[in-house]
């Protein structure tokens, strides 16, 4: 009987099975852990930064290929903790370590390995099933004969420690970043709202004035009169990826035989499943972090209150108002944000705008306010509050 009801067609060539899993980067802040994420789905999914820790959310990118679904979790980097927040980030990295397929070690060619990369090693020395590549990161800033002592050192610190490298690779993300990855919107920006940056969202008080109220808001956007659904037609999706020789492509090679045999675990098309308000609030979170002194970029934190798209738009004219508030810990902080005459909350509020356009393919009103929300990294409340 069980003859009978065989399907088995010995004439198929044998195929490779279909794998699809979790692999999440580790490194010390600025290690190039966002960027790789981006160069490897090949949209902007994670913010990146010139400054450390800015990736707070666990933002998942999908890799899609005929034989493999890639998931990527980009993890916050593990560092010391000093606060209640730094204490559940690192809570957060061990937990998706344990959880993944694979784990990849991003180490920058450019910096010798220092007590960060060690810190970092000893604990992933304790997480013995899951298998690790390291990957040697941003092999265009250094000359061969140095990319090669690093990945010796590489090599070295594997020994030391116990930790078996499923591979140790070299990679380049920076031109593989398609545009829109690497800071710059894709989408054509369209003309500013007249008058916008006087403009000032429900209960706000005009940028510049100092005003008593308890935030400060700033409203940038799309001129609803003049703009042409320009982003809605630039979208990042109609642009083919920039890949060069960055070995990208070779890393998801060699990360894809680390994963289970399963079918696709996400449909199709979809590049990240982080909610799009998330996203939002960490482009507006990144805008925030720029130029800013060394020690505002662990007080700033962004919630999107509300997304709707404008009522009575034609339908080849969207507008799409965001609600967002950007929050401090101290009084003191607000002049930094805001700059003078509110020019620093504008232009975060405009940057913004532009990648957030660029992200979603629609023209956007974006409706900023600036509060405090007292030491919210050491209130466990405020840190639910804000999304920890
Ligand atoms: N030249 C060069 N720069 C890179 C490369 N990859 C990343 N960078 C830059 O290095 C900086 C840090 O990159 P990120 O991707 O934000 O680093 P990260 O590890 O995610 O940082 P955290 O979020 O702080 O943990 C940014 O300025 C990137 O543009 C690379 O391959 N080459």
């Amino acid at each position: 009987m069980g003859g009978m009801t065989s399907r088995t067609q010995p004439s198929e060539p044998a195929q490779q099975p279909h794998r699809a899993g979790f692999a999440c980067f580790v490194g010390r802040p600025n290690a190039g852990k966002s960027t790789l994420t981006n160069a490897l789905v090949g949209k902007k999914v994670a913010i990146t930064s010139t400054r450390p820790q800015t990736t707070r959310h666990t933002v998942r990118g999908i890799v899609h290929r005929p034989d493999a679904q890639l998931v990527l979790v980009d993890t916050p980097g593990l560092h010391k903790p000093r606060t209640l927040l730094g204490e559940r980030l690192n809570d957060v990295v061990r937990t998706t370590w344990a959880e993944v397929d694979v784990i990849g070690f991003c180490l920058p060619a450019d910096q010798r390995l220092g007590p960060g990369d060690r810190f970092i090693a000893k604990e992933l020395a304790g997480i013995r099933k899951t298998p690790k590549v390291a990957i040697v990161t941003k092999t265009d800033l250094v000359d061969p004969e140095t990319l090669a002592q690093q990945l010796i050192a590489v090599d070295q610190l594997g020994r030391e420690l116990g930790i078996e490298w499923a591979e140790i690779i070299p990679v380049s993300a920076v031109d593989a970043v398609p545009d829109g990855a690497s800071g710059e919107p894709v989408a054509v920006a369209t003309a500013r709202r007249t008058g916008a940056t006087a403009d000032t969202g429900p209960g706000g008080t005009p940028p510049g004035t100092g005003g008593p109220g308890p935030e400060t808001a700033v409203g940038t956007g799309t001129d609803p009169g003049t703009a042409p659904a320009a982003a809605a037609q630039a979208g990042p999706t109609t642009r083919a990826p920039r890949r060069s020789g960055g070995q990208v492509d070779l890393l998801a090679d060699l990360l894809v035989p680390l994963l289970p045999e399963s079918p696709a675990l996400y449909p199709e098309g979809d590049l990240t499943d982080e909610p799009e308000q998330v996203m939002v609030a960490e482009l507006i979170r990144e805008a925030a972090l720029e130029g800013v002194r060394d020690e505002l970029p662990h007080s700033i934190a962004v919630v999107v209150e509300e997304m709707l798209p404008r009522p009575d738009r034609p339908a080849d004219r969207p507008l799409l108002d965001i609600h967002a508030n950007v929050y401090i810990e101290r009084p003191s902080q607000k002049g930094i944000v805001i700059g003078p005459k509110g020019k620093r909350l504008k232009d975060v509020g405009v940057k913004s705008r532009r990648q957030i356009e660029a992200l979603l393919g629609t023209p956007v009103f974006l409706d900023l306010h600036v509060k405090v929300a007292k030491d919210w990294q050491r209130d466990p409340k405020q840190l639910r509050r804000l999304g920890f």
